[in-house]
């Protein structure tokens, strides 16, 4: 069967683990442009341009209504908000700037939170 996941405090509670990592993406200093979904009525485009729209609120209330069954749901929704990102804004603009910034921060604790 799949090797069990033995996540950083040993525990194998992945989705416990993901819920506080949930809240470093949100007090990152770089996450102002994630913490709400994008207003598809302010930003012109936006809806048409991007086929799924997620953010950290979102990615929040999946959490708390037990839509992740593993980590893995939640960790392609974190990727999402900054796939995102990078295809609605430019590399050096101040929002593309943070969404690579958030998602190398991401990336890192993520790797850090899984011990195979
Ligand atoms: C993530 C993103 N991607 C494309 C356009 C805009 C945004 N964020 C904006 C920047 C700050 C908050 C607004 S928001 C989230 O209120 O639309």
């Amino acid at each position: 069967s799949k090797k069990a996941k033995i996540w950083r405090n040993g525990s194998t509670n992945e989705l416990e683990e993901c819920h506080q990592l949930l809240g470093e993406l949100e007090t990152h200093q770089d996450a102002w442009p994630f913490l709400q979904p994008v207003n598809l009525k302010t930003v012109p485009g936006y809806k048409k341009i991007v086929k799924k729209p997620m953010d950290f609120s979102t990615i929040r209330e999946k959490i708390i209504n037990k839509q992740y069954s593993s980590g893995e749901g939640f960790k392609d929704d974190v990727n999402l908000v900054f796939d995102n990102c990078e295809r609605f804004n430019e590399d050096n603009s101040e929002i593309g700037k943070a969404g690579h910034i958030m998602r190398t921060f991401f990336d890192k604790r993520w790797t850090e939170l899984l011990k195979r």
